[in-house]
């Protein structure tokens, strides 16, 4: 046994431990406290200069920068181009300044230039992150047409080619200018990494471009887990300066960008969403496909007789069987989509290009890099996944500059094939609705929606009658109450959760719609009552419960978190059509969620 004194020193040597301790805790935490105050006050000066730099982009645009000569005497003699499009200049400035930049431009406004112009000028290198190795491909083809040195490394390069790469990396004499890589190569090569280390410390690596930026943040349509990965260039490669480029991004996907990246103070520049030579329309979608195809070939026949377009279907099945009832009706049409073998894609995509083939039929598969400038209409036979996928497949029409045509087919019972397919995703039921809003806007001008769901303010009368619903002058809101249909919507769920009869106990949103009109023939039509529906589920007074089976997920309709206030006739509960992007929209949570939220009215 322990002798007092002994254990009286043991207690004493743990008191004085203890005392030190607490007095480092002290000291930590003093020293957070400091550091959590520092960061507030960087933070603000942040948001103080991202504010002034977004009031005041017009030093950008000047012709007083050092290269300012050189970068005109580049883009006319390398790039053979005679003036810079709209904040291209500006961009370039920003990033020879050395600041981080991102750049939000449409799909065809000339995002690329922006980093190869300031690959040449800056006579060093440019890392260009891209995520398809096809739309590398492309580009290094035209840099090679216009004399430019690049290169790519990715898995089929040989061993020969990536030792030749690497040591111009580290050369500052090279003449190479952009190495492309996937994010997953990034990801995955250890050594390319540490090369990229080594020629930014030699100052070699001059600029860090990001194409399709977007693709970091889950909030983002399009989501790629490898570009999670590219938070390590700003911390790996010091002192390089990142552009980040985009055809879409919504503020909360931007401010998610930058924090992913460590790229908050980085300067946006934003170009107007607003392509004046786009005619915006939804047509409704007939319940039969034979009507569907009747429809369609009435439109490829006659309105857009002898001119080259893009019809994008929801499955593969679909896309090879609409091409080939349009082949047998005569027009000359090819099917495209991610599971036919590379070549057989490629040379649907050549033979369309070429003009062989006037309509191409293809699933989302068909994308990022499609350059042709006389696409005259893109018709959306199935609904899109989001606003931001819709805008950018639609965007591929009239690159050109001259007129063209954005269709969107919609039918009620199209949403619940989508949403079943896109409810495990993080925010994919909300980024659906947002284009159903779109599409079941009966009034309004829908480039105004468009600019709504990108946090752009537009005037009704710059459309131009460039939409269906300005040329027609639907501007009254719909004369369909959609919360009439809510008592008997809720009567039937309520009914069919307790009818044992069937066993299901639950009702799908076709089948509602089914027996909702059923009770109401006599005065709404079934149009009527699926517009009802559809705005029921985006405003949340109905809403999606999705069952999960072993062969297919199922979703049902069940009542919806808000309620119907008591008195029917309050005009509050009537929105604008054109209010709905922002009460459904899923794409911009933060800010929009928020406002349904605050939105919602409950009674018990
Ligand atoms: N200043 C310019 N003057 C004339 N044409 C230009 C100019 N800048 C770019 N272009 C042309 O515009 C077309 C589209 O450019 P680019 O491919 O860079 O667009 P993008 O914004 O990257 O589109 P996407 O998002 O589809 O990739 C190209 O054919 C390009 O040569």
């Amino acid at each position: 046994m322990s002798t007092g004194p002994k254990l009286q020193n043991e207690l004493e040597d743990v008191k004085n431990e203890l005392t030190k301790v607490s007095e480092e805790i002290r000291r930590l935490q003093n020293r957070k406290n400091d550091l959590l105050a520092k960061r507030r006050q960087i933070e603000n000066r942040i948001a103080d200069r991202n504010a002034q730099m977004s009031d005041d982009q017009s030093v950008w645009e000047t012709d007083n920068f050092p290269w300012s000569s050189e970068a005109v005497a580049v883009l006319n003699e390398t790039f053979k181009l005679n003036t810079f499009r709209p904040l291209q200049k500006s961009v370039i400035n920003a990033v020879m300044s050395g600041e981080d930049t991102i750049i939000i431009m449409s799909t065809g406004g000339g995002k690329s230039l922006c980093y190869q112009l300031p690959a040449v000028l800056a006579k060093g290198l440019t890392l260009v992150v891209s995520p398809l190795i096809s739309l590398i491909q492309d580009q290094l083809i035209q840099l090679k047409k216009l004399g430019i040195e690049a290169a790519t490394i990715n898995q089929g390069t040989s061993a020969q080619e990536v030792t030749r790469i690497q040591n111009a990396m580290i050369d500052p004499k090279s003449s190479l200018r952009l190495i492309y890589v996937t994010p997953e190569k990034l990801a995955k090569s250890k050594r390319f990494m540490s090369k990229l280390e080594k020629s930014a410390e030699l100052k070699c690596l001059k600029l860090i471009a990001i194409d399709e930026v977007h693709c970091c943040s889950q909030w983002g349509h399009d989501f790629r887990p490898d570009y999670k990965f590219l938070h390590m260039l700003k911390k790996q490669l010091k002192g390089v300066p990142v552009l980040g480029l985009t055809a879409t991004a919504t503020g909360n996907v931007l401010a998610d960008v930058k924090a992913i990246l460590g790229v908050e103070t980085a300067i946006v520049f934003k170009a107007g969403f607003n392509r004046e030579n786009l005619y915006y329309e939804v047509r409704p979608k007939p319940a039969s496909n034979d009507a569907v195809l009747e429809d369609l070939l009435e439109l490829l026949k006659g309105r857009f007789k002898g001119q080259t377009g893009i019809v994008y279907c929801f499955s593969r099945k679909e896309c090879e069987e609409l091409a080939g009832e349009l082949r047998q009706n005569g027009v000359t049409a090819g099917a495209y989509h991610a599971y036919l073998e590379p070549e057989v894609r490629e040379r649907c995509h050549e033979r369309w290009l070429s003009g062989k083939v006037r309509v191409i039929v293809a699933t989302v598969a068909f994308g990022m890099g499609i350059d042709k400038p006389d696409v005259r209409f893109v018709i959306h036979h199935s609904l899109s996944k989001s606003m931001e996928t819709y805008y950018q497949e639609s965007g591929r029409a009239g690159r050109d500059g001259q007129p063209a045509t954005c269709i969107l087919y919609y039918r009620f019972a199209d949403v619940f094939r989508v949403s079943t397919m896109v409810c495990t995703e993080k925010v994919g039921t909300q980024n659906l609705y947002s284009v159903v809003s779109y599409a079941t806007m009966t009034s309004g001008c829908r480039r105004v929606a468009i600019a709504d769901h990108f946090d752009e303010t537009w005037d009704e009368s710059w459309c131009n009658k460039m939409c269906d619903n300005c040329r027609s002058g639907k501007k009254a809101s719909s004369t369909v109450d959609p919360l009439k249909f809510l008592p008997t919507a809720k009567e039937i769920i309520q009914s069919q959760t307790t009818n044992t009869k069937n066993n299901s106990g639950r009702v799908t949103a076709p089948k509602l719609a089914e027996l909702v009109h059923k009770k109401l023939s006599k005065t709404d039509s079934r149009e009527s009552v699926e517009y009802a529906l559809a705005r029921l589920i985006l405003d949340g007074y109905l809403a999606e419960d999705f069952h999960f089976t072993p062969y297919a997920i199922i979703g049902y309709v069940v009542a919806g978190s808000r309620r119907q206030m008591p008195d029917l006739s309050d005009s509050s509960h009537k929105r604008k059509d054109n209010d709905s992007i922002a009460s459904s929209s899923a794409s911009t949570p933060s800010k929009k969620a928020k406002t349904v939220k605050e939105d919602v009215i409950h009674l018990d």
